[in-house]
């Protein structure tokens, strides 16, 4: 039983149960000694908001959504164009769009004709670290965990150095709501040289917080369809 106090101590080490951690996460130690209450509401929250804004999402008409996708394809054109020039960055990873997420494969299918070379991520273990994989247009998917289309087994792992992170929410400090796995976090967290993260999403998924905790790691951008709310100097 979940709160039965004795089957938590057997599964803690407690004698008795200081606090819900282990019914959240139970593989994440928190470094920070984050409240153990204010993590479970700030969890709680989170996933009743995630289901909220997918709602509104959903409720776009597909004609308005392929506009705000358009919008978002003029405004990274300059913002890739900035770290291209003159920079090391080779590798882009975007992401194949699943429930409503802005179609970014325009743009994905005209650098990957114009030598940038193309990653998508992929969850090839639970609970850890995204891997990426390389993508041209013949690349033949295939289904990944989630249902998500990636690329196959065969496709070349690579590390990107500029990562675009679709937004479920977002908030004006750079800080990302995603789908509840953690990926982008552990991603960013684990990575010898932190790629430079560009979150991708609608103006109206805009929180005025996401209630930031110990693992979250902000975004150096965030592009909506209304331009950049974040850049690396704000
Ligand atoms: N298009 C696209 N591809 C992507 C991402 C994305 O956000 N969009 N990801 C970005 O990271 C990764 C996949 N992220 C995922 C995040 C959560 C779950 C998941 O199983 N969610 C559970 C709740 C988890 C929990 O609450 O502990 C669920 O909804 O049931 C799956 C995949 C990699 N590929
Ligand atoms: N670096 C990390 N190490 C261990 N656990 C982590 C780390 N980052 C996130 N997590 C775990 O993942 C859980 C979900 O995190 P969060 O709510 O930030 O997901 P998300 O950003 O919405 O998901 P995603 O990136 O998969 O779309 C957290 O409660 C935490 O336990």
């Amino acid at each position: 039983m979940a709160n039965d106090p004795d089957s938590f101590g057997r599964r803690s080490g407690f004698s008795s149960p200081p606090c819900l951690a282990a019914e959240i996460a139970p593989d994440y130690f928190d470094p920070l000694g984050v409240d153990p209450g204010q993590a479970r509401d700030v969890a709680r929250w989170r996933k009743s908001e995630r289901a909220r804004l997918r709602d509104i999402r959903k409720a776009l008409r597909s004609g308005e959504r392929r506009e705000i996708a358009d919008a978002l394809i003029t405004g990274l054109r300059p913002v890739l164009d900035d770290r291209l020039q003159g920079s090391n960055l080779r590798t882009v990873s975007f992401y194949w769009p699943i429930q409503n997420e802005p179609d970014l494969r325009p743009l994905m299918t005209e650098l990957s004709t114009t030598g940038v070379d193309i990653a998508l991520p992929l969850v090839e273990t639970k609970a850890a670290p995204l891997v990426f994989r390389r993508w041209t247009p013949d690349t033949r998917m295939v289904r990944g965990h989630w249902n998500i289309p990636v690329p196959p087994g065969d496709a070349q792992i690579v590390i990107p150095e500029l990562v675009l992170a679709p937004l479920v929410g977002w908030d004006s400090e750079g800080y990302r709501l995603g789908y509840g796995g953690g990926y982008f976090d552990r991603t960013l967290a684990s990575l010898p040289n932190k790629p430079f993260a560009v979150g991708i999403g609608f103006h109206a998924a805009k929180l005025a917080t996401i209630y930031p905790q110990p693992h979250d790691i902000a975004l150096d951008v965030i592009l909506t369809e209304q331009g950049i709310q974040i850049t690396p100097d704000s």
